[in-house]
């Protein structure tokens, strides 16, 4: 589990990343995630600025391809240094396993293998989008745990999904395999994009190892106050659970 709210840096400079950390005591280790947008703009040096600064990175860039390129990709993200990494798991079983063998082949010893998860299916894709749009003749859920058992089975470590999901992905894997959430939206905010949203209290009730969070937090008028209560209403529920078991 992921005691911190992982941070989406949605930028599109090291400057504006700069900026948004200043709001946080420069002694805070945080979780971040970089995204398409900072990382295609400012480019690896942003993953060394970040791991100079003690935090800890989800580097979200989604690789779908045929294995072999995704294997080199993946052989190339591991020597960043990143503490995760990400594919569509529409790119079949065979592209799952070469993800994952580039990632250990591209780990030096002695280093940490990155974590490597799968997307399922997009938190703001709709049933009747992935119905109509894709011709996915399920229904979400089943399209979700169906790519989250082939993501187990390639032996990747677990998948990014709705929170919605989470406990349903749990029965059909293990409950050690992590769902990584975004989609995470405080009761009173705006949806923005996103379709299956869930709080961080519902989140963890059912049973997401960590929260991803972007606007939440960086389009506040405080982000680190926002931090901080989502922070809380996730580590509330981890701290109950730890009371009640
Ligand atoms: O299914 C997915 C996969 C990735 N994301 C990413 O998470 C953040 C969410 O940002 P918010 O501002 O909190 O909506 C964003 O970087 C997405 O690229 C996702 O939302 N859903």
């Amino acid at each position: 589990m992921i005691k911190k709210p992982i941070i989406a840096l949605d930028f599109s400079s090291m400057d504006e990343v700069v900026c948004f950390l200043e709001t946080f005591t420069s002694d805070e280790p945080l979780y971040v995630k970089v995204g398409m947008e900072l990382y295609y703009q400012a480019g690896p040096q942003i993953i060394g600025f970040l791991k100079e600064k003690g935090h800890q990175i989800f580097l979200d860039l989604k690789l779908h391809d045929i294995p072999n390129t995704v294997y080199q990709a993946m052989k190339g993200l591991a020597r960043l240094g990143v503490d995760m990494v990400n594919v569509h798991a529409a790119g079949g079983k065979k592209m799952m396993e070469a993800a994952l063998k580039g990632l250990e082949d591209g780990t030096s010893i002695g280093q940490k293998r990155p974590k490597l998860i799968a997307v399922t299916q997009l938190t703001s894709t709709s049933e009747e989008e992935m119905q109509y749009g894709q011709l996915i003749k399920a229904t979400l859920m089943e399209s979700v745990i169906h790519y989250a058992k082939q993501a187990h089975e390639a032996g990747l470590d677990g998948v990014v999904c709705s929170a919605q999901e989470a406990k349903h992905i749990l029965l059909a894997t293990t409950d050690r395999f992590m769902c990584v959430t975004p989609g995470i939206r405080m009761a009173e905010d705006d949806k923005n994009d996103q379709l299956r949203v869930m709080t961080p209290s519902q989140a963890r009730k059912n049973g997401a190892a960590a929260i991803v969070v972007g606007r939440s937090i960086t389009k506040k008028s405080n982000p680190r106050m926002a931090y901080e209560q989502i922070k809380d209403e996730w580590m509330v529920e981890i701290e109950n659970e730890k009371l009640y078991s």
